[in-house]
């Protein structure tokens, strides 16, 4: 999997820039042969020196000297070749997590702490992941040139490159292991890192600030956030201390096979075995061969910590591609003819042990405008969630016009689902996107988006604005206009409002910030529309009884059961949860 991964990240490489990675691989090989050919060079000055054959040594110097430059200027060259093409893969990486996340069908990724925790750590890592093929490169090189290093040891005496080998190994297995401590901290302080950043965030952002400051409780957060930061960074810290002590003790190892390496051919020289420039090339060598492999051992660790992340990253394609995989193709009906049922639905939050709806049997019929009520909790958000394909019924079926919506292509259902929630989006751009951005095809459509403003009732926002529709919104822009919360909400229930032919539109307490009045008629407005489509269920949440009387069809949710259903007159009437909320 992780060889699969790291062969996948080459390949996004090759995918980029195919030139780039056959020049760099040209630049690498060159490079690895220059640094031998010094050696070889210097060998021969020597020995021609030592002749006293002046005119030999002077051309094997400026070979030397034009090696070591050739190495050098190449060295430069990959360096920058190799920065401009880790870039542009960091850009890759970055956007095919991206891409990833969003296209998942359902929203259990962003819902459960594991995948949150797995997915921030890809986010940060994904500059690892390139420098881990950048890392496998310079692996590649400093094998090769280790490899010509043994070749040209070997021919001045066997045990030479043996003496370094044996000092190289071990310490090539201490910095992997000095990178699995990192990554295994990194991951067990994933949770503890996640809620300091959503502590500081909390603390330092604007929404909170009027709460903070009343309450005093900015000094409590930030000292929580503290607490969670010397955690994480103590146990990082720690980590990052034993890999610095094993990776040491590597070092060590390759100092006493050099230092072997060269007394032995000291040695050989003494009893005639071996030249003047022998011992000269093995000091060379061996001090490349001594760099290179330390070198090579740390791009090593680079790429054994990348590999975490490429397992991640190759984890979310996984993820991804299963998720995709078990998705339906069907195309939703034009209109509904029947309307959507509920069989026996059951549903439990993935990765938790608590069932939240328990079997619910229910009929939202075309056309209808049904209105979902209950005690807080009581499972109204989550039974809108599964109706919009955010999320896969654990047991039981939702049925659109008689087809399970898992048969229907999950795109395709959500394009036909025109939504407004109580925790709506700031989208912090223009008047006129903020509300294109419900339906994405006519986001910049002038037209459609007054139409939507129209449904909504939202025309006055946009009316009293400096711009109107090309008015930059909140304090992301230096000049952006801020806006009431009830102004955000207008134009939260004008974004959900740009589909026209929706075959459900969902109202979750889209009127929190309104008054009463305003809200009723905001309800009445949408209650009115929906009997101008027959084709389509509309689905009213709210916890204001006026409201409740103007639908169809009233269900009572309670504890994740379904308590009541029938229409206001026949409910308000018989003894009951319906009539206890009435009072
Ligand atoms: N992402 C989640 N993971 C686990 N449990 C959740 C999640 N979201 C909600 N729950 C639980 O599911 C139950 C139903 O929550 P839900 O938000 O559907 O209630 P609700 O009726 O919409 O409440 P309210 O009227 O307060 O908005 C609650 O017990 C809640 O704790």
């Amino acid at each position: 999997m992780t060889g699969v991964a790291l062969g996948a990240l080459v390949r996004v490489a090759w995918r980029i820039d195919r030139r780039a990675v056959v020049v760099l691989a040209g630049f690498l090989l060159a490079g690895a042969v220059s640094h031998g050919l010094v050696g070889v060079f210097l060998r021969e000055l020597t020995d021609a020196a030592t002749r006293g054959l002046l005119g030999p040594a002077a051309v094997q110097a400026v070979a030397a000297g034009a090696a070591l430059a050739a190495g050098v200027a190449l060295g430069r060259a990959e360096l920058a070749l190799m920065q401009e093409l880790a870039e542009r893969m960091g850009l890759a990486v970055q956007e095919e997590i991206l891409a990833l996340t969003a296209s998942l069908p359902t929203i259990e990724h962003l819902e459960r702490p594991a995948y949150l925790d797995r997915l921030r750590t890809l986010r940060e890592e994904s500059r690892e992941l390139y420098f881990a093929v950048w890392a496998l490169a310079l692996v590649a090189e400093h094998a090769l040139q280790i490899g010509l290093g043994v070749v040209l040891l070997a021919a001045v005496h066997p045990l030479l490159p043996l003496l370094l080998g044996a000092a190289v190994l071990p310490s090539l297995l201490v910095r992997g292991r000095a990178a699995a401590r990192i990554d295994a901290a990194t991951s067990s302080t994933a949770e503890t890192a996640r809620l300091e950043l959503s502590l500081s965030e909390t603390a330092t952002s604007a929404g909170a600030a009027k709460d903070l400051r009343l309450g005093g409780a900015g000094e409590v957060l930030d000292a929580m956030a503290g607490r969670h930061w010397d955690a994480v960074s103590d146990e990082l810290g720690r980590a990052r201390l034993r890999a610095g002590l094993l990776t040491f003790a590597g070092s060590a190892t390759f100092l006493a096979g050099y230092v072997a390496a060269l007394a032995h051919a000291a040695w050989l020289a003494g009893r005639g075995q071996a030249t003047a420039g022998d011992v000269v090339l093995v000091a060379t060598v061996g001090v490349q061969f001594v760099t290179q492999a330390a070198r090579l051992a740390f791009h090593l660790g680079s790429a054994a910590a990348g590999r975490h992340a490429a397992t991640r990253l190759a984890w979310l394609r996984a993820y991804a591609a299963a998720r995709h995989q078990d998705r339906g193709a069907a195309a939703p009906p034009p209109v509904l003819r029947g309307g959507i049922t509920l069989a026996g639905l059951s549903f439990t939050y993935p990765g938790t042990s608590r069932e939240v709806l328990h079997d619910l049997d229910l009929h939202l019929p075309a056309g209808a405008t049904v209105a979902l009520v209950g005690t807080h909790g009581s499972g109204k958000t989550t039974l809108v969630k599964l109706l919009c394909g955010l999320h896969r019924p654990s047991r039981g079926t939702i049925l659109v016009d008689g087809r399970p919506l898992g048969d229907l292509a999950q795109d395709a259902w959500q394009a036909r689902v025109g939504a407004v929630f109580q925790d709506h989006v700031r989208f912090e751009l223009t008047a006129g996107e903020t509300v294109g951005v419900g339906d994405l095809p006519k986001l910049r459509d002038p037209a459609a988006v007054a139409g939507a403003l129209e449904r909504a009732d939202a025309g006055q926002v946009v009316a009293g604005l400096p711009q109107g529709l090309e008015t930059e919104l909140g304090e992301t822009f230096e000049h952006g206009v801020r806006l009431s919360g009830g102004q955000w909400q207008r134009l939260a229930l004008a974004r959900g409002s740009m589909r026209t032919e929706p075959l459900l539109l969902v109202l979750d307490e889209p009127t929190a910030a309104l008054d009463a009045p305003a809200e009723s008629a905001v309800f009445a407005r949408y209650a009115e529309a929906a009997k101008g489509h027959p084709g389509a269920v509309t689905l009213l949440i709210t916890h204001r009884f006026p409201t409740v009387r103007m639908a169809d069809l009233i269900v009572v949710l309670g504890e994740g059961r379904i308590v009541q259903c029938g229409t206001h007159d026949r409910l308000s009437q018989i003894p009951g949860p319906y009539a206890d909320l009435l009072t």
